[in-house]
């Protein structure tokens, strides 16, 4: 019998389930997501390295996207509308100057606010993975 002894919005989250339950579900869906997604941002604007390719993004709008996407990636309800990923970044490439490791340290941030919500390691792994099949898409490599 075991005692939850801290309460989070990953609360419900399960890494011992049967994998017909998908990854989304698996971390505690859209309460989840969303409250990464919140972490994962304000985390993203605090890094004086991130934050410049944010300016006169409407925050509001770019979090409802992520959430979207993320959904959608992690196999939750609903389908992904946005532009694609290429699309939506090619302007940072070629006029602000977005490199890989700028890809790495938003991968990073987005781990750590997994970790910050107590997500399992192995859950963690998973949703990585899946994020790091963006990096090709966004430098054009596929
Ligand atoms: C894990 C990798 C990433 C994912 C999954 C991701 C996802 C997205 C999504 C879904 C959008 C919205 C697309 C739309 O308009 O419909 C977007 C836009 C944007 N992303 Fe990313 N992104 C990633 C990496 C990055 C990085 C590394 C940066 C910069 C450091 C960045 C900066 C932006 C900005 C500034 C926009 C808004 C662009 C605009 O409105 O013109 N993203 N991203």
């Amino acid at each position: 019998m075991s005692t939850a002894t801290t309460s989070s919005a990953m609360d419900g989250v399960d890494s011992t389930s049967p994998s017909d339950r998908t990854l989304y579900e698996r971390l505690g869906g859209s309460a989840a997501v969303e409250a990464a997604v919140e972490i994962f941002y304000n985390r993203i604007i605090a890094d004086p390295e991130l934050a410049p390719f944010f300016e006169g993004v409407d925050m509001k709008k770019q979090r409802r996207k992520q959430i979207a996407f993320m959904t959608y990636v992690f196999g939750g309800a609903g389908a992904y509308e946005g532009r694609d990923l290429y699309k939506a970044h090619k302007r940072l490439i070629e006029e602000q100057g977005l490199k890989e490791r700028h890809f790495d340290l938003v991968a990073g941030h987005l781990q750590e606010t997994l970790r910050s919500l107590n997500v399992p390691e192995n859950l963690m792994d998973e949703a990585m993975a899946v994020v790091a099949t963006a990096k090709p898409i966004i430098f054009g490599r596929v």
